[in-house]
């Protein structure tokens, strides 16, 4: 049976915009208040997912969420008509309606972590959303995440659905942007990494001092053990807290893998070489450890540029790509490493450059905006098939976000309730045309 890596990407909601809302992202919060262009963001989503497509990647798309999220507003008591509470929430707690506007949800590393079929007990694939708590405006997306994910892994021959963790900071969970799964081949038991920021029942563990810790290592051992994972096939690791301290909020802004290769950065992790001997024993097959030293590549460049941010994928001749941003390129040395990487002895053997600057404004690179699903043919099949991008479904987007997107959004817009209007407006088509049913709370 032939098994395959797919790509999730999140649709950047009509909302997209510069709040500033997560401390310790060094982007967003820079860019707090800049006028956002939610067309544009949309559209170079849908650009990158439509040329993985083309490179003969699966690739599918999950919906966005309903924001402004009234549901919310009204939980924390605000009342009256629809207007009425964004009004309300705009003039006494500005910061919360913001919280419940953010399209964060487009950056699905975050929505879930997810194991394979081949890595589980029970020869499932797995799903836990994550529960994001570290964020307000992120701990609003797992319930709908999860609606989102049953409704495209629907058939539980196949598929379990977790709840998310428990919303407590101690189960604090970032989803698939901490964790790494690697094999030798898709269809093969692998071995998943687990990068937590700091751990809870052991005080004396080191952590960072300036920024949070978004994951905690009982929130990676809760979800190893959810998805039915053995010893022999996690590892679980520890972040670096300098580089957390230094903007890498994510363990996907330092590290990233695919198959035998786990690319990262010389400060990523502490104990690293004695992690990585824990992983090439785990192994089925001799590891690539591409290790970036500080001397090639800063901490700062690299959270600049997000060059670990990248997706690397392995292409259907068996060559490995790495798909990167833009500002890659616009980074001397990030792009003079990436031009050398391109000529070692390892698989990856191109890299191709993606304009998705309206997410990068708020840390998101391309990494963060996909969710990767390992499956074989029969779990492809599986699949809700109107989400999976092919020319149809990228033209259909695309006039969709034509027809219902602003190419302008400040602050002060989120509280205009022709805003909530067209949002919702324009989900209920997206549910109709990806045949999710009714996953949104407004359509309840
Ligand atoms: N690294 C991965 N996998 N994901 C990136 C997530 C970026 C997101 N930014 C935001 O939520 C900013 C929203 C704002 O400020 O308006 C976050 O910090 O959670």
């Amino acid at each position: 049976m032939k098994h395959f890596e797919a790509n999730f990407d999140g649709l950047v909601g009509p909302t997209h915009n510069y709040a500033g809302l997560s401390f310790g992202n060094v982007a967003s919060q820079s860019n707090a208040a800049l006028t956002s262009n939610p067309k544009d963001a949309a559209k170079q989503g849908l650009k990158k997912a439509k040329a993985l497509a083309d490179m003969g990647m699966v690739q599918g798309m999950l919906a966005p969420q309903e924001r402004p999220d009234l549901h919310t507003l009204r939980r924390i008591g605000f009342s009256g008509t629809d207007a009425e509470v964004l009004q309300k929430a705009a003039q006494q707690a500005p910061a919360l309606l913001q919280a419940c506007c953010s399209a964060s949800s487009m950056w699905t590393a975050n929505a879930a972590t997810v194991s394979p079929s081949a890595d589980t007990r029970d020869g499932k694939l797995h799903f836990t959303p994550a529960n994001l708590v570290d964020k307000l405006h992120r701990s609003i997306e797992p319930s709908t995440t999860g609606n989102i994910l049953k409704a495209i892994f629907a058939d539980s021959r196949h598929f379990h659905h977790h709840e998310h963790l428990p919303e407590h900071p101690s189960f604090g969970d970032e989803g698939a942007a901490n964790h790494t799964r690697l094999c030798s081949d898709y269809g093969r038991a692998g071995v998943e990494v687990f990068v937590y920021g700091r751990a809870v029942t052991s005080q004396d563990m080191p952590a960072p001092k300036k920024y949070p810790a978004r994951q905690t290592l009982e929130a990676s051992q809760a979800v190893a053990r959810l998805h039915q994972l053995e010893d022999d096939n996690t590892v679980f690791m520890q972040q670096n807290p300098d580089v957390i301290d230094q903007g890498v909020f994510h363990n996907d802004v330092i590290a990233v893998g695919n198959q035998n290769v786990l690319f990262y950065h010389e400060q990523a992790f502490l104990h690293t070489q004695e992690k990585l001997a824990e992983i090439q024993r785990k192994m089925d097959t001799d590891m690539h450890f591409i290790e970036v030293p500080t001397a090639k590549v800063g901490v700062q460049d690299a959270v600049k540029s997000y060059l670990f941010n990248t997706q690397i994928i392995t292409l259907p001749n068996g060559e490995m790509a790495i798909i990167a941003p833009t500002d890659c390129e616009e980074n001397a040395a990030v792009h003079a490493y990436l031009t050398e990487l391109v000529t070692f002895n390892t698989p990856i053997k191109k890299v191709h450059y993606f304009d998705v600057k309206q997410s990068m404004q708020n840390g998101g690179g391309p990494a963060c905006l996909r969710l990767r699903v390992a499956m074989n043919e029969a779990e492809l099949a599986a699949v809700n098939p109107n989400v999976m991008m092919n020319d149809a479904l990228f033209s259909r987007l695309n006039q969709w976000v034509d027809k219902h997107y602003r190419d302008r959004l400040t602050i002060a817009d989120l509280a205009d309730p022709q805003l909530l209007v067209e949002s919702r407006t324009a989900l209920d088509e997206l549910t109709q045309i990806m045949k999710l049913g009714s996953v949104y709370q407004f359509q309840r």
